[in-house]
């Protein structure tokens, strides 16, 4: 791997300011997706280094929270200045463990840089509330306190961007935090580490911890001491961690699986329609939370919409990240391509038509073709599950009471996609639409500001935006009673 600072591309774990090989040796290796070339090698921590990381934490903790948050925020501004100093190595590893294209990789570095940022200035804003009191002669108020070490579990899809939506909010909140990134993906995660460290945030804040998945959580869930757990993942995933958590009762923050609906009203143009479908649809190859899978499209214009769909994803490129002009790089892993030809083939078997997407084109063997199918029905796997892959499903609509039904048939809740200029029908779409972001005329929903997060099994709590930080603070309430006599009392 060729990187301008090669001390950024780091095989260690990193617990407590140290960088840590598995005790027994044991090792995994990470493989370049579009290639299979292996990369590099993790060690695989045992349960006792797993202990001893929550041990650093917990040593750190007291005097990071005591910091003021001003102070906390330079070291966060720190570290977002040297995550852009380095954008073009981070963007490096993230395409060569991910796969994604390289511009689409150091699009990640720039989102994930601009949480840092965003939670340095937002820690300084943690206000607390006085409230009029009931009591009296008494002072009444809250006051916002961290809630302590944080487990943060983050998946391979971005592996930069969802590290530091979570751990810029909880460090700036002034909670320790050991991250658990996706064993496909570590890479990104410990150059983090490495520019946390440079970046002056002490031993033990920002720990990285790599290991088998399942018992690894589940040390960490049964762990008193971890207080919250943020975990972004699939549903499947999201449900085991909510039982781990449930008998030590931690705070939990769930950014779960999507199954966006995009729908299109009879007054769009079909062909500026298309081309926002198409883009909200093959980011990250599909495998993106907000992927537009289940394209609803009024009947009066469905035919010349599904022709400008297909005219456009016939144009995109499909190869190894690294190389110009790619739009879409491999999907993960083999198993991901069969889970996408296995989709397709139900589909198919169920009355869907297949009207571009041939394999046989696909340039190796985590490759998978773009795909369109029309006729999709709430009986196909394509509707009920989320895809995370290249593949679109499109279906028409009678009217808007057809369509609301149509969208919320799923028991995901992330977001939803409208597209119509009749402000009426976007009102009534928007209320009635149960995800918890919709975007109306835009692909482009997400960034710092924003309250990321869904509803029904798509999971609980925020990240980004003013709510971001509240996932790591608990709330006080004080009574100071026999106060004499307070004003306003
Ligand atoms: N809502 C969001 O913000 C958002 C963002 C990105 C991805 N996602 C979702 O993530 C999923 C894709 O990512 P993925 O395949 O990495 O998800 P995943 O659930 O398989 O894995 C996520 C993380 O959990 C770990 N993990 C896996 N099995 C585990 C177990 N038994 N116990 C504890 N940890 C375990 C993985 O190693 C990884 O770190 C999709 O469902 C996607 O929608 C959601
Ligand atoms: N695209 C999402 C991540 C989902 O996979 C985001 O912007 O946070």
């Amino acid at each position: 791997m060729k990187l301008g600072d090669p001390r950024l591309f780091r095989q260690y774990a990193y617990i407590g300011g140290k960088w840590t090989s598995g005790d027994e040796g044991r090792e995994e290796a990470v493989v370049n997706p579009a290639n299979g070339e292996v990369i590099g090698h993790i060690p695989l921590l045992e349960s006792r280094q797993i202990s001893a990381c929550v041990d650093a934490a917990e040593d750190a903790f007291a005097n990071w929270r005591a910091l003021r948050a001003d102070e906390r925020a330079e070291r966060l501004l720190a570290w977002y200045d040297l995550i852009q100093q380095h954008r073009e190595d981070l963007a490096t590893i993230m395409t060569l463990e991910q796969g994604k294209p390289l511009p689409d990789s150091r699009g990640e570095v720039e989102y994930g840089a601009s949480f840092v940022r965003w939670f340095a200035e937002e820690g300084k804003r943690t206000y607390g509330e006085t409230i009029p009191s009931h009591i009296p002669n008494a002072a009444l108020g809250t006051i916002k306190e961290p809630v302590g070490i944080a487990l943060l579990v983050t998946p391979w899809n971005f592996p930069l961007a969802m590290i530091t939506r979570k751990a810029a909010a909880a460090l700036a909140a002034g909670c320790p935090v050991i991250v658990k990134p996706a064993h496909e993906t570590p890479f990104s995660a410990l150059a983090l580490a490495e520019l946390a460290e440079r970046a002056g945030i002490p031993a033990g804040i920002f720990n990285v911890v790599l290991g088998e998945s399942a018992p690894l959580s589940r040390q960490l869930c049964d762990d008193d001491r971890i207080k919250a757990v943020s975990f972004t993942g699939s549903t499947r995933v999201g449900r085991i961690l909510i039982e781990q958590c449930a008998h030590t009762v931690k705070r939990m923050s769930m950014e779960l699986g999507g199954n966006a609906p995009f729908i299109v009203g009879p007054d769009m143009d079909p062909r500026e329609a298309a081309l926002a479908a198409v883009a909200a649809k093959f980011q990250t190859a599909g495998q993106d939370c907000l992927a537009a899978n289940r394209i609803l499209v009024h009947e009066s214009i469905h035919d010349e919409f599904v022709a400008h769909f297909a005219e456009r994803m016939a144009a995109l490129t499909v190869g190894d990240g690294m190389e110009s002009e790619v739009d879409l790089g491999p999907l993960i892993h083999r198993r991901a391509v069969e889970g996408a030809l296995s989709i397709v083939d139900d589909a198919v078997s169920r009355g869907a038509t297949l009207v571009a997407g041939d394999q046989s084109d696909a340039p190796g063997e985590n490759f998978f073709m773009p795909v369109l199918l029309t006729g999709v029905t709430s009986q196909m796997k394509v509707w009920r599950e989320e895809n995370f892959a290249p593949v679109a499903g499109i279906t028409a609509y009678r009217d808007d009471d057809e369509v609301i039904a149509m969208a919320n048939d799923t028991e995901y809740g992330l977001a939803a996609y409208i597209y119509t200029h009749d402000i009426r029908r976007i009102w009534k779409l928007m209320r009635a639409l149960d995800f918890g972001m919709v975007s109306v005329n835009s692909v482009k929903m997400t960034g710092p500001p924003v309250p990321f997060g869904g509803v029904k099994q798509s999971g609980l709590g925020r990240e980004g935006g003013a709510m971001g930080i509240d996932e790591y603070l608990s709330t006080k309430y004080y009574c100071l009673g026999a106060m004499g006599s307070v004003s306003g009392s």
